[in-house]
């Protein structure tokens, strides 16, 4: 589902984010993506749905060719990769039911099949009681799980999260990473960025981790850290 074959990213400012990295993701796999402060985490994250170009190498996601992917198949891409960020991301003017909808609207669903399609995902994350609700009148791992539901909102081959449970306690922290289990368990592959290491080794999932932008070991689900 995610190839990636010695795949770079330099910035302008000369430094790299990713050296070299091949690394392959299949359909409906969970990974963890770790390593240290700068270890090229986030880049790895943005070049997946196109946010950034790599410099070198070659990326397929979902079958399509990020590196050479024309502008205007973009959207394209985004619809087929839902992402989630530490920072939510949340409009604040709108209800939490508007956020959610908003790659709908986007992408130009009618308005009914959008609201059914927004009400499951709330549903889902546990917030359907919310959603008229503002997003700063929500808990840090609410809005974690209105930002969760605006990712999966559009159904999504492939889910990515930056550092989903960054600000959160154990116990939520553990909650979040059940939901994206759940999605996982009917089809979804994906990719979790984290710091969180003690919450990785109890879900004895795959892990790759990332060392100065270098794939420094890939350790199968299963195995003991
Ligand atoms: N927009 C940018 N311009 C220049 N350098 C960047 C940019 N984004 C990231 N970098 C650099 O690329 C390297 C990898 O950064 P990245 O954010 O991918 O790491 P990370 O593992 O996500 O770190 P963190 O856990 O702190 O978020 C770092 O040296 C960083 O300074």
């Amino acid at each position: 589902m995610i190839h990636l074959d010695r795949v770079s990213k330099r910035y302008r400012a000369g430094k790299d984010g990713l050296r070299g990295v091949s690394l392959s993701v299949g359909e409906g796999e969970l990974v963890f993506v770790t390593g240290h402060s700068g270890a090229g985490k986030t880049t790895l994250l943005r070049l997946i749905p196109g946010l950034e170009r790599p410099s070198g190498g070659r990326l397929s996601v979902a079958g399509m060719a990020v590196d050479r992917l024309p502008r205007r198949k973009l959207p394209q891409l985004r619809q087929r990769v839902g992402v989630t960020f530490q920072d939510h991301r949340l409009l604040p003017d709108r209800t939490v039911f508007e956020n959610v909808a908003l790659p709908l609207a986007i992408a130009g669903l009618p308005p009914r099949e959008a609201a059914r399609r927004v009400r499951a995902a709330l549903d889902k994350v546990g917030l359907l009681a919310k959603e008229q609700a503002y997003p700063v009148t929500l808990s840090g791992g609410e809005q974690q799980r209105v930002g969760i539901a605006r990712a999966v909102v559009g159904r999504p081959p492939v889910l990515l999260a930056d550092e989903p449970t960054g600000n959160l306690d154990p116990r939520l922290s553990a909650e979040i990473m059940r939901l994206f289990l759940s999605f996982q368990e009917v089809g979804t592959t994906v990719l979790v960025a984290t710091h969180d290491l003690a919450l990785v080794r109890a879900f004895g999932r795959r892990v790759v981790t990332l060392h100065e932008g270098e794939l420094a070991a890939d350790r199968p689900a299963g195995e003991a850290a």
